[in-house]
């Protein structure tokens, strides 16, 4: 039976990275996938990873009905035997209806990604959505990690360096790649719950690289850090 499954998690957690390879490995058995994205870093209708691959994609937005787009091509001859929706989190709960319906009505496989949570730690609409109708939601298992060591669980937003909390909630950007966090003017910087809730970025920590000294751990079990 097809299903609906999301793969969520922070930013920089290899989302994009599991799309390509689930891409990959199907075309390579022959089967005919249909890839949309939305505001990539890379542009518009491709989807990028940080590793490093890229490829091209169907690049939607707010009108754009995916129910419609399907039928249309199945209508005309044309074959799909699985989706993908990366950057999930700036669809729409109606366009997340839609894929449910294409599961459900023209039986076919949907794999969304996207992160879960804004900077502000709110579900974006459309990842709500998907928690609510997927029949499978994925937590990706390769780490992404606070520069204290723990793993990263939500999304920072930064500005030179230092986190702000106010702001739209969307806007395209990168995670920084330098210590001191200022990649253009705002980025972004995955951290720990505890690190987050301080505002404590890597450059306001002052913490150019994991150092086991920064979170004081030390006789505390490691499930209770
Ligand atoms: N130079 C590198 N060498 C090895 N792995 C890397 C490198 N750069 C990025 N990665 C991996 O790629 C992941 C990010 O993948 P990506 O698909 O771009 O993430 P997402 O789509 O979730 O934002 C990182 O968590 C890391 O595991
Ligand atoms: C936290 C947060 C992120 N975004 C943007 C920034 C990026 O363009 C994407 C996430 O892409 P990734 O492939 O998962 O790294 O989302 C945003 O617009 N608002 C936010 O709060």
């Amino acid at each position: 039976m097809a299903e609906l499954a999301f793969f969520s998690g922070t930013m920089d957690c290899g989302k994009s990275t599991l799309a390509l390879q689930i891409q990959h490995n199907r075309s390579a058995r022959g089967l005919l996938g249909m890839i949309f994205t939305r505001d990539d870093r890379a542009g518009a209708g491709r989807i990028s990873s940080r590793l490093g691959l890229v490829a091209e994609a169907t690049e939607t937005d707010e009108d754009f009905d995916f129910h419609a787009h399907l039928v249309r091509h199945l209508t005309a001859g044309g074959r799909v035997d699985y989706v993908i929706a990366d950057e999930a989190q700036f669809l729409s709960p109606t366009q997340v209806d839609q894929l449910a319906r294409v599961v459900d009505d023209l039986g076919i496989d949907v794999y969304a990604f996207g992160i879960t949570t804004d900077f502000r730690t709110r579900l974006f609409p459309g990842s709500q959505r998907l928690i609510e109708l997927a029949d499978r939601v994925e937590v990706l298992q390769v780490e992404a990690l606070c520069w204290c060591g723990a793993r990263a669980t939500h999304n920072a937003r930064t500005v030179g360096g230092r986190m702000v909390v106010e702001g739209a909630q969307v806007v395209v950007g990168d995670v920084a790649t330098g210590p001191d966090g200022a990649r253009g003017e705002v980025g972004y910087e995955v951290l720990c719950r505890r690190h987050h809730r301080r505002r404590l970025t890597a450059a306001t920590a002052g913490a150019g690289q994991l150092s086991p000294e920064v979170l004081p751990t030390e006789g505390v079990p490691r499930q209770q850090r």
